[in-house]
């Protein structure tokens, strides 16, 4: 079974932010994820970590006025002292909370703008901020969003895509968070996905089609993608960004039903250590 972890964004949202992560640790989380820690002071996040006996496992880089629509900066032209800045924030919570990956989302760039000027603006953010992230020991993540319903716009919204420009960034810290409710979207063909780029593959998020809520509610086969995961040995996370259908803890029944990874054979747990 797949380690989960609890998306704060999404899950628990019946409490206030600060008070969701007693709620996911009640509710057997170990880890948890949320887009932006910005608007909390680190210790006080710190804080509720250590009180609940969680990880915190993920979070974005600044990603610039999402109230007017912004969708990160990794992709804008003219905004690189801005993303640059953000990097260095984002270092600094990550040091206090202990997270040792960050997302960077490529935004919606607007319209009129050459592809060769956002490629190159891209190329550029994100060789620095995966080498920069390097040295403070953090992952850089990229992460593949749905342009047909939940960003139109957004400019990395394929795996296909994020695949293709991590090998141009060319930086070994530069990884694929694979969001598989937007990869099946976009592209389907999850388990072929899954197999042939796992070692690229740093953290996964889950959500059912259509409606993001979760798995289990539509199309996607969760059970043999997890089945899948155990068996391909995928040690990261799995983090639940979904919308509860009906409240989040009645929501997680799901997860009781997610089998349990296979035992190790002796000789290859022995190889293993
Ligand atoms: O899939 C998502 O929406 C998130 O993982 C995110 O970081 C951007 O909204
Ligand atoms: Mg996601």
């Amino acid at each position: 079974m797949p380690r989960f972890c609890a998306n704060l964004g999404f899950l628990f949202t019946e409490v206030p932010f600060l008070d969701r992560f007693e709620r996911a640790a009640r509710a057997g989380f170990t880890g948890v994820e949320y887009m932006s820690p910005y608007d909390y002071p680190a210790a006080e996040l710190a804080r509720r970590l250590r009180d609940n006996g969680l990880q915190q496992v993920l979070f974005n880089l600044p990603s610039g006025d999402w109230a007017t629509g912004e969708r990160g900066l990794a992709a804008l032209p003219g905004r690189e002292a801005e993303f640059r800045d953000g990097v260095e924030r984002a270092i600094d919570y990550a040091c206090e909370l202990g997270c040792t990956q960050v997302n960077a989302l490529a935004g919606v760039p607007r319209p009129g703008l050459r592809p060769q000027e956002i490629r190159l603006t891209l190329l550029g953010n994100l060789r620095h901020a995966a080498s920069r992230l390097a040295e403070a020991g953090i992952r850089l993540l990229v992460e593949p969003i749905n342009s047909r319903i939940d960003m139109p716009g957004f400019c990395i919204d394929t795996p296909k895509k994020a695949l293709s420009l991590i090998e141009s960034v060319a930086e070994p810290n530069l990884w694929l968070q694979y969001d598989v409710y937007h990869a099946q979207i976009m592209e389907g063909n999850l388990a072929r996905t899954l197999e042939a780029n796992l070692e690229r593959i740093a953290h996964i998020q889950v959500a059912d089609v259509p409606g993001r809520h979760e798995p289990g509610s539509g199309e996607i086969n969760y059970p043999y993608l997890f089945a899948l995961l155990d068996r391909l040995g995928y040690a990261g996370w799995v983090g639940c960004e979904y919308r509860p259908q009906a409240g989040s803890e009645a929501g997680l029944g799901w997860l009781k039903g997610v089998a349990p990874a296979p035992a190790m054979p002796r000789a290859e747990a022995l190889a293993a250590g």
